[in-house]
């Protein structure tokens, strides 16, 4: 039987293509699930209904929902509405994702009470955070999971990923779940996030971006040309 939570220490896989990038579709994310899923990810984190209900029927585990989505005055686009919100769990998600900084959003509510309405429709929640403030605000509110994803994506924010640090101090500080996620490029960098005490680890692009792990070879192959070795 599906468990709807994410194994504990274990590995989501973030499968997400946005029409600019060569994989969009919800055919190519539903066989990008089933190959995590092959690799024995215990999750897959995903963004519209569509391709959240394609890699539903597609895979037996646990998903994470957002829906990236972009409001004209607005700076946040990871599920900013409650209406989002709610399109993302009816179209299957266990668990839906979503911005929980303190920026404005575009339905004029609080992040206090958008959690408090999802919370009222029996929704899981996973808290895109980007500092240690708002990892503990948005537990105060009721999260039930707080994740690292908006650490070096918002201007007060800006550094060097992964933020195992910030991972760290949240999950020293909070008995809800931390989880570990944005830049995380390696089994090794993945491996460091559960000694921060990550509840689990999201990897993405370095799993399902294939034109972003392409360029990585491409880029340290350019340096070693332009140094003559
Ligand atoms: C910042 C933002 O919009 N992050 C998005 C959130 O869903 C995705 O584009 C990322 O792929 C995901 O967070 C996993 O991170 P990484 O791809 O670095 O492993």
């Amino acid at each position: 039987m599906l468990s709807t939570l994410i194994a504990p220490k274990s590995l989501v896989v973030s499968c997400q293509a946005l029409p600019h990038e060569p994989l969009h579709g919800s055919q190519h994310m539903a066989v990008m699930a089933r190959a995590a899923c092959e690799g024995g990810a215990k999750g897959i984190r995903s963004n519209s209904p569509e391709d959240i209900r394609a890699i539903r029927a597609a895979v037996d585990l646990p998903v994470i929902g957002l829906w990236k989505r972009d409001y004209e005055g607005f700076d946040m686009y990871i599920t900013p509405t409650v209406q989002d919100a709610v399109a993302v769990h009816e179209a299957g998600a266990h668990i839906v994702a979503l911005d929980a900084t303190d920026r404005p959003r575009p339905d004029g509510l609080s992040l206090k009470d958008t959690i408090a309405k999802l919370k009222q429709r029996g929704v899981v929640i996973m808290a895109d955070i980007s500092t240690y403030e708002e990892g503990i605000n948005a537990a105060e509110y009721g999260a039930d999971y707080i994740s690292t994803t908006l650490a070096g994506y918002t201007p007060y924010s800006e550094g060097p990923l992964p933020r195992l640090e910030l991972v760290k101090q949240l999950s020293d500080k909070l008995t809800v779940p931390v989880v570990a996620e944005g830049g995380i490029w390696t089994p090794e960098q993945a491996r460091q996030a559960l000694e921060h005490g990550a509840s689990f680890v999201v990897v993405g692009s370095a799993i399902t971006r294939p034109q972003l792990i392409t360029a990585q070879y491409t880029s340290a192959m350019a340096e070693a040309r332009e140094s003559g070795k």
